[in-house]
């Protein structure tokens, strides 16, 4: 089965609840959370207090991907504001074993998250301990930028190495997934599409969420 996870970056934060409903109502997975800290990346977005007041208004999952230098500090915080699933970058983790059993000691589901230049061979140690893989397939840090397609031979491998290790581990895809690139992902063996500006950009959020699912 495909998700969508609807990055809320590409959101209008004035009016954040009814763009959160809005993606609910139409079909959405998961609700994808872009927490940056303008030193990992160089933008600056929220913090685990926008986390906390979205916790209500949504029965999705809430997928909180971490773009911040030293994440070990701030996965308590995130946890406890209500995040189901927390993503940290490999290249921001010198502790990646250790940061991935801090989060799933809080009772929230781990993932790692690779940037299109890092390669996947740095996450295999821990796959067996993590429930997800998050892809970059733009460099972090913004939304609305275009898919990097050479990161698409790197979904196969992780792919390869989920099934031939018999693993339970979501594939994700994050960056420039409108509905062409999204059947690319899908194909390479992607199973929870992100997407910000493909959704927010268009006034029927439901039709873009079908069309990004392939229906
Ligand atoms: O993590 C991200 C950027 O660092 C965002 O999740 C991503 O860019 C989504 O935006 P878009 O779909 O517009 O590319
Ligand atoms: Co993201």
């Amino acid at each position: 089965m495909i998700k969508v996870a609807p990055s809320i970056l590409s959101a209008n934060f004035a009016h954040l609840a009814d763009d959160i409903k809005d993606v609910e109502n139409g079909g959405a997975d998961y609700i994808h959370v872009d927490v940056m800290d303008g030193h990992f990346v160089p933008n600056i977005t929220i913090g685990p207090l926008v986390v906390e007041a979205i916790r209500p208004i949504t029965k999705l999952p809430l997928d909180v991907h971490l773009m911040i230098e030293n994440p070990d500090r701030y996965v308590t915080q995130f946890a406890q504001a209500g995040a189901d699933i927390i993503t940290v970058h490999v290249e921001a983790c010198t502790h990646l074993h250790r940061t991935i059993h801090l989060i799933k000691e809080q009772g929230v589901k781990a993932g790692v998250v690779v940037n299109p230049a890092t390669p996947v061979e740095w996450i295999e140690p821990v796959l067996e301990d993590i429930d997800l893989v998050l892809l970059m397939t733009v460099n972090p840090g913004f939304g609305g930028q275009s898919f990097i397609e050479s990161v698409l031979p790197k979904i196969e491998r992780v792919a390869h190495l989920v099934k031939t290790k018999g693993l339970q581990v979501e594939i994700e895809v994050d960056g420039g997934v409108n509905e062409k690139t999204a059947k690319k992902c899908v194909e390479a063996g992607a199973n929870v599409l992100v997407a910000g500006s493909a959704i927010y950009n268009r006034k029927d959020r439901a039709q873009a969420i079908k069309e990004i699912r392939g229906e």
